[in-house]
């Protein structure tokens, strides 16, 4: 059995909670797992890997389940247990569940419920990604690996291994990266030593290959033009041998306040925030960076591993209103571009109507810019991490 009674029993109460609340499924874990902290690494895992897989494959189990019994979170856990090639636990409230009729269930369902999205998420996604869909969806209800990025300007992949292993946290290099290490057990990491030296940050596979695109040197001028908490700003930081200017800008104040404290324990000394208060703050650095980062604001479709509740809390009106805000961001911020410098376009979306559509309504209309390389990172087809995209354009004029 993957996970014992006692975990199975908070499993239960966590989704009720969640589904009762509509709390976000990070914080009711974190509550649970601070009540229960005499639990074993072993039993924290499973705990958080059911909670999420049952989260993501919530629709399937319901229709399995059929109407009558979906709110039973014990039968929607069993019934995942039993799918995943488990025997059925003898637990008292499993008696009832039935998995011939689930089965027969199953067997009649569309595949929208049998890859567990919402109706019009599947829809959108089958027409634009036609049969790489059901591939993509599938590997998103996988729980995500944790990678971490090797802070350059502190430490090397090898001396950081060996700090890690001395803190019980045991960690692998990744071939295709070498700025990466990929973590078993993420929940100590936050704890050990190394992150309080500033030596990593947790970052995933295919977010660490985005600030590589703009092809940054020492001494150059960059902005990071939607930075949130600035994951990119500090790799840009560190691939630039923290020599030079970033310029990292977002909307949201708190976001900027998270950034400065990640810098001061990476030791990075060049990046400056700035809040975007209005267009004006954008139109004044028109022709003033030789690379511009925009990693816009997106559904996040790429990143439904590790948000699996992100995905029955996206709407069709959403993708709407960020496909018109993406495109109004690339245009403006782009102009912060100087002539025979680059503009990296980015999303953490699987989406093409975000990614490739937006690239081509752009150089379109802009006929400097030129499309010089894109990277296209689809879950289940080419990446074992998240879902990305990013298109590097230059400006030619
Ligand atoms: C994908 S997130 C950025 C993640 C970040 N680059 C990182 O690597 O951690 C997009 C960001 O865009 C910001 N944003 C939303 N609307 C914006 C706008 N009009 N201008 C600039 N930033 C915006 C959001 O606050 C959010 O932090």
């Amino acid at each position: 059995m993957s996970i014992t009674r006692q975990v199975a029993e908070q499993v239960v109460a966590t989704l009720n909670n969640i589904r009762e609340t509509q709390e976000y499924a990070d914080k009711a874990i974190e509550r649970t797992l601070k009540m229960e902290n005499h639990w074993r690494k072993a039993e924290r895992g499973a705990y958080v890997n059911t909670v999420y897989q049952l989260l993501s494959l919530s629709r399937k189990l319901e229709f399995a389940l059929g109407s009558a019994s979906t709110a039973n979170v014990w039968h929607m856990l069993g019934t995942m247990l039993v799918l995943q090639g488990e025997m059925q636990p003898d637990w008292e409230e499993l008696q009832g569940l039935d998995m011939d009729a689930v089965q027969t269930r199953l067997a009649t369902a569309p595949q929208a419920v049998t890859l567990s999205y919402p109706d019009w998420l599947h829809d959108i996604a089958s027409a634009e990604l036609g049969a790489q869909w059901p591939t993509i969806a599938s590997a998103m209800n996988e729980r995500p690996t944790t990678y971490i990025r090797v802070n350059r300007l502190k430490t090397t992949p090898t001396e950081l291994q060996q700090l890690l292993r001395t803190e019980g946290v045991e960690s692998w290099a990744v071939t295709s990266a070498p700025d990466t290490l990929r973590v078993a057990d993420s929940s100590q990491l936050f704890k050990t030593k190394a992150f309080h030296q500033g030596w990593f940050e947790m970052q995933d596979l295919g977010s660490q290959q985005i600030a590589p695109l703009l092809d940054v040197k020492p001494g150059l001028r960059v902005v990071d033009g939607c930075c949130g908490a600035g994951g990119k700003s500090l790799h840009l930081a560190a691939l630039m041998a923290n020599k030079g200017y970033v310029l990292a800008m977002d909307i949201h104040e708190h976001k900027l306040a998270t950034l400065k404290k990640r810098a001061k324990r990476a030791g990075v000394h060049m990046i400056e925030t700035r809040q975007i208060t209005s267009s004006k703050t954008v139109k004044r650095l028109k022709d003033k960076f030789d690379r511009v980062l925009l990693d816009v604001p997106c559904t996040g479709t790429g990143v439904f591993k590790r948000n699996p509740d992100a995905k029955w809390q996206l709407e069709a009106s959403n993708l709407a209103a960020l496909t018109q805000l993406q495109g109004e961001i690339l245009q403006r911020y782009s102009q912060m571009c100087k002539a025979g410098g680059y503009v990296v376009y980015a999303t953490c979306s699987i989406l093409p109507s975000e990614n490739q559509q937006q690239i081509a309504a752009f150089l379109a209309a802009n006929s400097q810019f030129s499309l010089e390389q894109e990277l296209v990172l689809l879950p289940g087809i080419n990446t074992e991490g998240d879902g990305f995209y990013a298109a590097k354009l230059k400006r030619n004029d």
